[in-house]
């Protein structure tokens, strides 16, 4: 279970962002996180992703607390949480090829994959591989972050509207990656959206955060 117990966090010293907020996301499930524009859905992923460090409350992985935010995260919890975010041109380095931008991780970690088996996971085909991210579409560029994101196989993947600049047919096959990863390996997912629809039919419960407690 990745988990957020009384989290309080924010950019500005007095204003909280998220006062006291506890969310659970269990292994081999998708649980879905929803609530209005600015009332600190992507502070939370950030949290639980362990990129913002919380003022209080704490972040737990599979019952440890987390030994640290952003550069003092050890390297096993680091590993353990995948993160994809909603613009994928901003989250790669322009001048890797795709090839390069999945392998990310496994050569930052020395950890052995296969990048081919990756993309062909995400429906990456060889020769997208080898272009960079100004000769790709958005939506192939986001298949290459969410690659990426599962090359180390985490425990826990946060899809901070993963789908929100895609068509349908781009969306449907990326959660299809998604779930999956959640069958197959009981990756446990925290799905963000705007899109109260497409949370319903993926989500097994959805959340709302209103901005003050969950
Ligand atoms: N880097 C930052 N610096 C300062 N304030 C920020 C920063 N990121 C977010 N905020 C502020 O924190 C609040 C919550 O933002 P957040 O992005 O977490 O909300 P959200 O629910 O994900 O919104 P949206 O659905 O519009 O993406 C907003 O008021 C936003 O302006």
């Amino acid at each position: 279970m990745l988990s957020a117990t009384g989290v309080v966090a924010g950019y500005k010293r007095g204003e909280p962002v998220l006062d006291g907020v506890g969310l659970d996301v269990p292994g081999g499930q998708v649980v879905g996180l929803a609530g209005p524009s600015g009332c600190g859905k992507s502070t939370l992923a950030r949290v639980l992703g362990l990129l913002h460090e919380p003022w209080a409350g704490q972040v737990s992985l599979d019952g440890e607390p987390v030994g640290g935010f952003r550069h003092a995260t050890p390297r096993e919890q680091r590993a353990a949480i995948g993160i994809v975010f909603q613009h994928p041109r901003p989250a790669v380095d322009p001048r890797f090829t795709l090839r390069e931008v999945v392998a990310e991780p496994l050569r930052a970690t020395g950890t052995g994959g296969d990048v081919d088996e990756l993309a062909e996971e995400v429906g990456l085909t060889p020769e997208l591989l080898t272009r960079r991210p100004h000769e790709v579409s958005d939506g192939q560029l986001q298949r290459a972050c969410l690659a990426r994101a599962l090359a180390l196989r985490p425990g826990y993947l946060i899809c901070d509207e993963m789908t929100a600049m895609l068509d349908a047919s781009t969306t449907a096959a990326l959660v299809q990656v998604v779930d999956r990863r959640v069958r197959e390996s009981g990756t446990g997912v925290l799905a963000i959206s705007y899109d109260e629809d497409l949370l319903e039919h993926w989500a097994a419960h959805v959340v709302r955060l209103s901005g003050e407690q969950v």
